[in-house]
């Protein structure tokens, strides 16, 4: 199980996140869902560890060292596609960690990139430069690379950006399967309607945390219109 806890994220003076508490289960999807600016890149980042918490904690329990456990897909406009790697390369490394290898990869490593750009049907493309890839390829290596990691909490920071809806669908039903595997899956994302199909946990955010539960207790036109109405922005901005 991983959460937070009476979490507060600042930057400089900028609150992006006050006194957030979710939990985050094993074998469950789950969406954070927002407006531009609502925190939840925030939210992702802190529970990965890129973030430090002004206030509140990040909480693990079950086992001890459990971020060794935690797979991380950022935004995608985040990352240097211009970098020279192929698409197997940057499957590799969620097995090792970085190019330039930490540890040579061994047999299980190998098949494990080969399933997982397998699975999400990039393994054609595996000699490819990165470069030269689209967006929704691009997401399909994302989330090759994630996979390839083997780890039991999946974060994903709006993974379908940039892809078309017939291959949504299509990672929809990947992840949806990861988490039916016993897998903790949290994803950003703006679209509450495909949350609402897939997903069986929605957090809906806007600077706090406004809802969280099952998509029938919390998809309600006054959390809706909490979450997402300008004039709610206004008060959460007031308050703070
Ligand atoms: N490194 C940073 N330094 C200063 N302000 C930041 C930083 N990162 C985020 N912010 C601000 O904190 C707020 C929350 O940002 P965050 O990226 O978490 O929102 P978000 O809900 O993910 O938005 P989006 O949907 O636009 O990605 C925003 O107002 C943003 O401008």
């Amino acid at each position: 199980m991983l959460g937070v806890e009476n979490l507060t994220v600042r930057y400089g003076t900028h609150l992006a996140l006050e006194d957030a508490t979710v939990q985050f289960a094993p074998g469950t999807f789950s969406a954070v869902i927002g407006p531009n600016g609502a925190g939840k890149s925030t939210l992702l980042k802190t529970l990965v560890g890129l973030n430090a918490p002004t206030a509140g904690e990040v909480v693990f329990t079950e086992g001890g060292s459990a971020r060794d456990d935690v797979a991380y897909v950022p935004q995608q406009q985040t990352l240097d596609w211009a970098f020279p790697v192929t698409v197997w390369d940057v499957a590799m490394m969620g097995r090792t960690g970085r190019v330039g290898w930490l540890r040579w990869p061994g047999r299980t490593d190998r098949e494990r990139v080969a399933d997982a750009l397998r699975q999400t049907g990039v393994y054609k493309l595996r000699g490819r430069h990165i470069g030269a890839l689209s967006g929704g390829q691009r997401q399909r290596v994302l989330l090759a690379r994630m996979l390839a990691r083997d780890a039991r909490v999946l974060l994903l920071d709006e993974p379908l950006t940039g892809v078309d809806a017939a291959t949504q669908e299509q990672l929809m039903a990947l992840l949806r399967a990861q988490a039916d595997a016993g897998r903790a899956v949290v994803m950003v994302t703006h679209d509450l309607e495909q949350a609402r199909r897939w997903c069986d946990h929605l957090v809906l955010v806007n600077r706090r945390v406004v809802a969280d539960g099952t998509p029938a207790e919390v998809y309600t036109p006054h959390n809706i219109e909490a979450t997402f109405s300008s004039s709610h922005l206004g008060h959460t901005h007031a308050e703070a």
